[in-house]
Parts: structure tokens; C-alpha cells; sequence
């Protein structure tokens, strides 16, 4: 069973994964078209408004002409001034009637079509926002920040301009061509005819090139998902750049990938201007040949002036519907590569998930029992193996260790970052796999080594386990951790800005935040993976008599890099590649001059 589930973890779902069969694959195709039509459902009426309009411009722009040919006929028939006067005058009123119609269509289609792939495009980010929120550590472990940011904020544009222009632009396409067709069937079969015999050319070439053109838009949409990336990483550890004096280093890896960007936009557009100088040239041709081929039929009394002349609008007409579908082609590849690439993201399951059957864990005493514990990442060797450990309800117990033997993994199994890959581990005698995710995490305060503060006030930081706690309460639980001192000294105090990560505190401020943050959520257990940056010796002192005041009276488990700061532990645990192989309180291992007396010694002699 170990290794069933061993061997799943180690081929987890991966985004962009090939399916295992075709039958599968047809499925999750029909699932994805079916999930796709369903995001119209919201929105049934504003998207029949919208069909409703798409038919008017279409009619609108096929009845133009036919209006004109009425007015041409009058002008040229010409027998009875009087009358066809006042006629044309009519005809340019309904025509003008047409036009007020078509505007408002045009204007509705245009405003509140959009807005309806705008809240499409706004709910499926808001649900891939919501799905990265609960997939696990696994997760964030194989994939790239910048790379889902290109896919939660970047593709969503091209799924709004889907949604909106998909039914739109497919209708408008199909009415107007069709109709202005049957109006040319109508003037003049053989002129018709030509123009049906050219259209296929024109589509297949507007096709050819929409292909180059989506193939360069995919290309430039993975060259600007690394440059994202690039941005993010450069500019997230601009400190670390800037220390090691590598903004030169920075700008030539950037200006790569910038230009690599830029090429693939050039072969963007250049397909595209061959698209539309290609799309001009086939409309002055036709235009050419019916001004040609109809003045020869005119000269042999076989089509009026009138009709050639409506013969060239509706010409005119056609050529959008070509351009529409071509256009259409290209964004229902961009917009569905788009879907299916945010599909991929929700169908990922996250690894770690409450059991139907899970309980809500309630006041905990905070004894945690580790049964041969196994864990190994995916792709990776065992970190641990077979591992046993309890620890007691208010124990204060330290792991010390050589580096990389598992001491962060073993705290990151508590709270369920990751779930262990065979054994148990129980609080208070219950699988934590039995409770519910929020309601062991409630109970787990975790201050992590990489302390993360949010951009924000120094208030809003505190009160990110809590926010229904009181200022008192905010207050309260700063001073316990030592911290509203130098909270009081910032400019606004507790409404101080503290900038992105925390960047305007010194790095033990921001660790006694973090431990004030544990304060006010006020756990029954206490995780605290000690910073391996040395802090100097004022702010040490600080952040550990915070770290004990919050330590009382609670489950503590400490990875302590710096042995002076857990002397006075209850129990110290030596974890290395063979387990715990030490045990016991400060004097007693050091007596026994085993593996921590002789790091501890290492350590005192720097
Ligand atoms: N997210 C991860 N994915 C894959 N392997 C990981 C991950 N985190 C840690 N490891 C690997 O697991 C092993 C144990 O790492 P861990 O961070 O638990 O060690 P540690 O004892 O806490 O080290 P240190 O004292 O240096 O912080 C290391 O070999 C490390 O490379």
C-alpha cells in the first residue's frame, strides 16, 4: 500500500501531461468543451441580447446596399422627378433608420458583450485564484510562480475576448456572407459565381497565415511568461543582486529573453500585415474584376448601372466575414489554448485533502505521537525513515541536527504541508489525517525560518491569524513578543506601512512580529523553525525571550541551529541520516559527550 502510494506521489497529475489513451483524451476534450459552454450559463440572456444584436448588424449591413440599389434605380429611372424625389428622400430616411439600429446593436454588442467575457474572464481567474489557494506545498514545489501568474492573469484576457467575440463574430460572420451572397445570387448569377469560386482561396489564405500568426502569438506567450518570470525573480531578490553587485549580470539575462520576446512579435507581425495587406489585396481584386466583368455585362444590357453598383457594396460586405472568421480562428485558438491551460490548473487535485469522513479538531492538550514515520518528496530519496517520537502536552522539546537530515521536513508533516509517505502521526491520539485541514491548522502555530510578511501595516500583519482581534488584543500580543517598542518608535506606530516582505524592519523586528502574529492565533502547539541567519546579540536575546514567553504553557518544537538558544529545553532530539540517535536535556548530553556535545562545543569555540 506504501508504495501504491509511493509510486502515485512520485507521478503526480503535471500540467501540460500527455493523456494515457486516446478515448481518455476525447473525454477530457468533450468535458473541457462541455465545461467551457457551461461558463455561458450565468449569462443566457445577455448572450441572447447579443445574438439578437449580431443578427441586426448583420441584417444592417446587407440592407444597406439593398437600399442603395432602390435609390440608384430611382436616380437612373428618372421618368417622374417629382415622385422620385420624395422617394430617394424616404429611402434615405429608412436608411438612416438602419444606420440609428445598427449603431445601437453595434454599441451593445460591443459594450455589453464585452463586459460578458469581462465577468467570464473575472470568474475563471477568480476560481483559479481560489484553486492555487488550496493546492498544496507538492504543488509549489514543481511549479514556477511567474509561470502561473502568466496563467492566471495573462490568458484570462484572451478567454474574456473568446467568450465575448466567439458566438458574436461566428454569427455576424456567417449572416453577413450569407446574405450578402443571396443578394448577389440575386443581381447577377455569374458574377456570384466567380466571387463563390474565389472565396475559398481567400479563407485559405487568411488561414495559412492565421496559423503563422497563432503559432508566433503561442511562441511570444511563452517568451513573456519567462520574461515574467525573470522580472519576478530579479526583482524579488533585488537585494541579493544588488549585494553581489550583479545589476549587470541581471540587465543582459533580461535583455536576452527581452529581445527573444521582441522577435517572436516580429514574426507576429509580420503575418499579420501579410494577413491584412493579403485580406486588401483579394478585395480590390474581386472589386477589380466585377468593375470589369460587370461594365462588360452593363455594355451587353445584361446588368444596370444600379445593380453593378449594389453588386460592389455587397462586395464590400463580404470581405469583413472572411476577416471576421479568420480572426475568429486565431482567438479561438489563443482564447481555448488559454482555457484548456487554466483547465489544467483546476483539474489538478491538491495532495493533501480533508477524508470525507474528517472531524473538527477542538482544544487540543497538544501531545504529539510520531509512529514510524516515513516521508520521502516526489522525485526525491527518503528524507525520513521509520521515524517514532512523542512528545508530551506542554513539552518543550528541540531538534538539533547536521543540515539537510529532515528537521524542516519533520516540522513541515505536522501541520499537513505534506502528508507522510507511510507511519502515522496523532495529536491527542488522533490520525491528523482524521481532522480537518483549518482545524489542526488553527491549533498549529507555525513561525517558519523564511519569515513572510505581507505588504501592508504592521497591524494588519499582527492580525493575519486573527482579524477580529482588538487593537488591545494587537497590542497585547506585540508587547508579549517583545515587539511594541519598536512598533511605537515606527513613524504611524502599528499603522507603519511596513513595505513588500517586511523590507523596512531589520530582520529580528520582523522575526518578533512573526512570533506576535503566533501570539494572537494563540495555539495549543508551537512550531518554530529557528532563522539560520545570525542576528546580533541584542536583537537574539530579543526574539528569544519572545519566542519563550510564547513557548509557555504550549507543545513547543523548536529546530534550533544556535544550541545556546535551547539549553533549556525539556528534551533535546539529535535527528541524523540514521534518526534520532541522542536524547535528553542539556547537562545530560553533554555529559554523555555524544554528537550534540561535540556540536555544541564547535559552536561555543566561534
Ligand atoms: N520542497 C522540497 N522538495 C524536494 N526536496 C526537498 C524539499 N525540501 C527539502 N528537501 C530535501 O529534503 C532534505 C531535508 O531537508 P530539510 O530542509 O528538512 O533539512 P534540515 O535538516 O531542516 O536542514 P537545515 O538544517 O539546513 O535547515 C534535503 O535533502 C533537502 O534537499
Amino acid at each position: 500500500m506504501s508504495s501504491l502510494l509511493s509510486r502515485a506521489r512520485k507521478n503526480p497529475p503535471r500540467l501540460n501531461r500527455s493523456s494515457s489513451t486516446a478515448s481518455k483524451s476525447y473525454n477530457r476534450r468533450q468535458l473541457r468543451l462541455r465545461k467551457f459552454l457551461s461558463y455561458f450559463r450565468p449569462h443566457l440572456r445577455l448572450l441572447m441580447a447579443d445574438v439578437a444584436c449580431a443578427v441586426v448588424v448583420a441584417a444592417a449591413a446587407v440592407a444597406l446596399p439593398l437600399c442603395a440599389n432602390i435609390v440608384m434605380s430611382h436616380l437612373i429611372a428618372f421618368n417622374d422627378t417629382a415622385s422620385a424625389y420624395w422617394q430617394i428622400l424616404g429611402m434615405g430616411g429608412v436608411m438612416l433608420a438602419i444606420v440609428a439600429i445598427e449603431t445601437a446593436a453595434i454599441f451593445f454588442v460591443d459594450y455589453r458583450g464585452h463586459m460578458m467575457g469581462a465577468h467570464i474572464e473575472a470568474n475563471i481567474r477568480q476560481e483559479l485564484f481560489d484553486h492555487c489557494q488550496k493546492l498544496s506545498f507538492g504543488f509549489y514545489d514543481r511549479h514556477r510562480t511567474g509561470q502561473l501568474m502568466s496563467r492566471i492573469v495573462g490568458d484570462s484576457f484572451w478567454l474574456g475576448e473568446l467568450f465575448h467575440h466567439g458566438p458574436e463574430d461566428l454569427l455576424i460572420a456567417i449572416l453577413k456572407y450569407s446574405g450578402a451572397m443571396a443578394v448577389l445570387f440575386f443581381i447577377d448569377l455569374q458574377l456570384a459565381f466567380l466571387i463563390l469560386l474565389l472565396t475559398p482561396f481567400a479563407v485559405a489564405y487568411a488561414l495559412h497565415f492565421n496559423r503563422r500568426m497563432s503559432r508566433a502569438l503561442e511562441a511570444s506567450k511563452q517568451e513573456i511568461a519567462a520574461v515574467n518570470e525573470r522580472v519576478e525573480d530579479a526583482l524579488a531578490g533585488i537585494r541579493v543582486v544588488q549585494s553581489f553587485a550583479n545589476e549587470d549580470l541581471e540587465r543582459k539575462r533580461f535583455a536576452v529573453l527581452n529581445r527573444r520576446f521582441l522577435r517572436s512579435r516580429a514574426d507576429g507581425y509580420r503575418s499579420e500585415a501579410w494577413f491584412s495587406a493579403g485580406a486588401e489585396t483579394f478585395a480590390q481584386i474581386i472589386t477589380l474584376l466585377v468593375v470589369i466583368l460587370g461594365g462588360l455585362r452593363i455594355l451587353a444590357a445584361e446588368l444596370t448601372i444600379a445593380d453593378l453598383l449594389t453588386f460592389l457594396l455587397c462586395v464590400g460586405v463580404l470581405v469583413d466575414p472572411v476577416k471576421r472568421m479568420a480572426n475568429l480562428a486565431r482567438l479561438w485558438q489563443e482564447g481555448y489554448t488559454g482555457f484548456v491551460r487554466a483547465m489544467e490548473i483546476l483539474e489538478i487535485d491538491p495532495d493533501v485533502v480533508d477524508r470525507p469522513s474528517a472531524r473538527l479538531m477542538s482544544n487540543p492538550k497538544g501531545e504529539i505521537r510520531l509512529s514510524n514515520v516515513d516521508f520521502s518528496y516526489e522525485d526525491g530519496a527518503e528524507v525520513l525513515s521509520n521515524l517514532s517520537l512523542t512528545i508530551r502536552p506542554g513539552e518543550f522539546v528541540a531538534l538539533v541536527g547536521p543540515s539537510g537530515v529532515g528537521k524542516s521536513t519533520l516540522c513541515a508533516l505536522l501541520p499537513r504541508f505534506y502528508d507522510v509517505t507511510g507511519g502515522s502521526i496523532e495529536i491527542d491520539g488522533t490520525d491528523i489525517r482524521d481532522v480537518t485541514l483549518a482545524s489542526l491548522r488553527r491549533h498549529l502555530g507555525v513561525v517558519q525560518q523564511d519569515v513572510y510578511l505581507f505588504a501592508g501595516t504592521v497591524a494588519d500583519n499582527l492580525r493575519y491569524g486573527r482579524p477580529d482581534a482588538t487593537d488591545e488584543e494587537v497590542e497585547a500580543a506585540a508587547r508579549a513578543a517583545h515587539a511594541h517598542e519598536f512598533i511605537m518608535a515606527l513613524p504611524q506606530g502599528y499603522q507603519t506601512d511596513i513595505g513588500q516582505r517586511g523590507v523596512k524592519l531589520s530582520g529580528g523586528q520582523r522575526q518578533r512580529l512573526t512570533i506576535a502574529r503566533a501570539f494572537l492565533k494563540n495555539p495549543a502547539i508551537l512550531i518554530f523553525d529557528e532563522a539560520t541567519s545570525a542576528l546580533d546579540n541584542e536583537s537574539e536575546r530579543a526574539v528569544q525571550q519572545a519566542f519563550l514567553t510564547l513557548a509557555k504553557g504550549r507543545t513547543t518544537l523548536v529546530i534550533a541551529h544556535r544550541l545556546s538558544t535551547i539549553r533549556h529545553a525539556d528534551r533535546i532530539l539529535v535527528l541524523t541520516g540514521d534518526g534520532i540517535v541522542e536524547e535528553g536535556n542539556h547537562d545530560r548530553l553533554m555529559e554523555s559527550g555524544g554528537i550534540y556535545a561535540s556540536l555544541y562545543g564547535l559552536q561555543a569555540s566561534i
